[in-house]
């Protein structure tokens, strides 16, 4: 779905992308993850064209992006979808007409099928058909999230590029969302590229991941070959204090389980 080769990023004399490979395949959703700073969002705003690579290629859906026109490179992103560590809702539009944006900008339609679509997709997110009318200061983070997603829904994308989607969530509003994106995934087939530091989304909504360290992908595959990993940052990172509060061996998970199931 998306092909990336070689490709270096920099500013200035700092070189942050240093010949990354990586592929993000049809219909997965892939967990991206690194130490802070490394260069995950840089990636991100790399493949979606917001910030210029100084070398490598980059192709999308089988399309070299450098050899598309203005108008190409408008019918790919009409076929992505993306949701920005913040938030980024309009804050002085209503939860619909954040959705509608992006319908504006690239589709004609009618406003009675523009609140029709923007219905749809607040039902789609989860939220109550009411949230439509609310500006962005009277939801709470969790609904945010979701309407945000909604928008990044609004062209009915083949790909959505989530940066960080349940930082700022506790861990049940972070559970909860990673479940409508991996139901989202699986009932559209979409294909899902999502930076994050959550180890729990690894574990429950991740087909594979990549690791970047320094400017380049460590290590790639589902969350086995992440564990079975010797590289020192993945090591302390899915074996540290953090991780093993979560990674709970099975046996003992189950054993959990029973003991509660019969309290
Ligand atoms: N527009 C820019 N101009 C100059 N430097 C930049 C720019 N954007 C990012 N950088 C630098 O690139 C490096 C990588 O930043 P990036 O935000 O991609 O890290 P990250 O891996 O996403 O980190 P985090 O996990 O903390 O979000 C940082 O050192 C950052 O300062």
């Amino acid at each position: 779905m998306i092909r990336v080769r070689d490709l270096v990023v920099g500013f200035n004399d700092r070189t942050v992308l240093k010949g990354l490979n990586l592929d993000i395949r049809r219909a997965e959703i892939l967990g991206f993850v690194g130490p802070s700073g490394q260069g995950k969002s840089v990636l991100t705003r790399t493949l979606l064209g917001l910030v210029p690579k100084r070398s490598g290629t980059i192709e999308v859906f089988g399309e070299d992006v450098d050899r598309l026109t203005l108008a190409q490179r408008r019918v790919i992103e009409r076929r992505w979808g993306v949701l920005f560590q913040q938030g980024a809702l309009f804050s002085a539009l209503t939860v619909k007409q954040n959705i509608q944006v992006p319908m504006r900008e690239h589709l004609n339609l009618s406003e009675r099928l523009l609140d029709e679509f923007a219905r749809l997709k607040i039902e789609m997110v989860g939220l109550k058909p009411d949230a439509a009318d609310k500006l962005p200061s009277e939801l709470s983070g969790g609904m945010i999230k979701r309407a945000a997603l909604a928008r990044a829904l609004a062209l009915d994308p083949e790909v959505l590029f989530l940066d960080e989607p349940t930082s700022g969530l506790d861990p049940i509003g972070a559970g909860e969302f990673d479940e409508l994106v991996a139901t989202l995934q699986r009932t559209l087939g979409l294909t899902v590229f999502m930076v994050t530091h959550d180890l729990d989304s690894l574990y429950t909504a991740c087909d594979r991941i990549a690791a970047l360290g320094d400017g380049q992908i460590i290590a790639e595959g589902p969350i086995d070959a992440m564990l079975a990993s010797d590289h020192p940052w993945l090591r302390s990172y899915f074996h540290g204090k953090r991780a093993r509060s979560i990674a709970v061996p099975e046996a003992a998970a189950s054993a959990r389980g029973l003991v509660e199931g019969v309290a």
